[in-house]
């Protein structure tokens, strides 16, 4: 995709917010051809006097899967809300394939897929005949039986939608983003509550659709789904993004260390004094080390000359959950 990475700083938000290093990805043709999937520049939206977005900038490349991770709360609906046309924001703006939103809604609904959080299908009508009455709205539409077959949804197609389970609808209001042969999709937790083969499923399906060039936004609490899935993870807290960046890269620039367990009292103030390098607290007896694999015998050494029993010593190369853990931490969380 043509992708040069600049290294910044994560905007500024609240005390409690730690202000990582994060790489940002920035599209390495200077004047693009062709329009962002989604672009959003310093969105603001305030509900009555809380901020639930401050100057959230974003975007989605054609055929690229962004991941938007982030607490509860911490503002993806809402962005979302916005990209889809749904809440105009109170500062900046959000484009999907160049268009403003609330501007050029009937353009907007040609191109744009939207799987909401709680699905809005009617609980009367089967999911065959609402992709059929849905497939109506549209000049190309997907063929409802075939799309039927690709979420997964053959067995269920005639039944009733409140005779469906939670993650049967799900794959339904999914089936439903898709009929209209979108470019661009904007999917609130695309797979929560399906079933882990479903979600597979599910993962695949995006992954086809990106590879024809759909731009897709999702967010999800999965981080494992994060990881398999997305080409790009922005992590949102309080309204404001702390990173940006190719999963991989985001594991990496948390750095690594050695991971140690002790029965004993440690003096960690002594064992940092030594070898010159930070030593934290984890609690239960784990401390980390900022120092690499290779200092493993210094470390040993240390422990033996004092008389502190090691009973463990490790690398720790973190995953994705551990830095959006450190991204995301709360000062008063154990
Ligand atoms: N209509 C509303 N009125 C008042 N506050 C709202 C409204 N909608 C959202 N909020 C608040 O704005 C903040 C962001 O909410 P939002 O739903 O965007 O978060 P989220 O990241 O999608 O959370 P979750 O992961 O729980 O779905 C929250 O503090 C929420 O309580």
């Amino acid at each position: 995709m043509g992708l040069l990475q600049v290294v910044c700083r994560a905007a500024p938000c609240g005390p409690a917010a730690p202000q990582p290093s994060v790489r940002v990805r920035v599209s390495s043709a200077a004047m693009p051809a062709h329009p962002a999937a989604i672009a959003v520049e310093g969105l603001e939206v305030s509900y009555g006097a809380h901020r639930a977005l401050s100057g959230v900038s974003l975007s989605v490349a054609p055929g690229e899967v962004v991941a938007l991770l982030g607490p509860n709360g911490a503002g993806k609906t809402t962005a979302a809300r916005c990209i889809a046309g749904m809440r105009r924001p109170d500062g900046g703006n959000a484009r999907v394939l160049g268009l403003d939103p609330a501007a050029d809604r009937d353009r907007m609904t040609r191109v744009l897929g939207v799987m909401p959080q709680t699905p809005g299908c009617h609980r009367q009508a089967t999911p065959r005949e609402l992709l059929r009455t849905h497939a109506r709205f549209f000049a190309d539409p997907l063929d409802p039986d075939e799309l039927v077959a690709r979420a997964g949804l053959g067995e269920v197609a005639r039944r009733r939608i409140r005779t469906l389970s939670g993650g049967e609808v799900q794959r339904c209001s999914l089936a439903l983003a898709l009929v209209g042969r979108p470019r661009v999709l904007l999917l609130d937790e695309p797979s929560s509550g399906i079933d882990p083969h479903g979600r597979r499923h599910v993962w695949g399906l995006l992954a086809e659709l990106a590879a024809d060039g759909v731009g897709i936004l999702m967010t999800t609490h999965s981080l494992d789904e994060a990881a398999r899935v997305a080409d790009t993870v922005v992590v949102l807290d309080r309204g404001v993004v702390r990173a940006w960046d190719t999963p991989a890269s985001l594991s990496a620039s948390a750095g690594r260390g050695l991971l140690l367990e002790t029965p004993d009292e440690l003096d960690a103030d002594a064992l940092a004094a030594d070898l010159r390098s930070p030593v934290e607290a984890l609690g239960g007896g784990r401390w980390r080390v900022d120092a690499t694999s290779d200092r493993i015998p210094e470390v040993a050494a240390w422990f033996a000359r004092t008389g502190c029993r090691l009973s463990g010593i490790r690398a720790d190369v973190p995953d994705l959950e551990d830095v959006y853990l450190r991204l995301t931490a709360r000062e008063d969380e154990p």
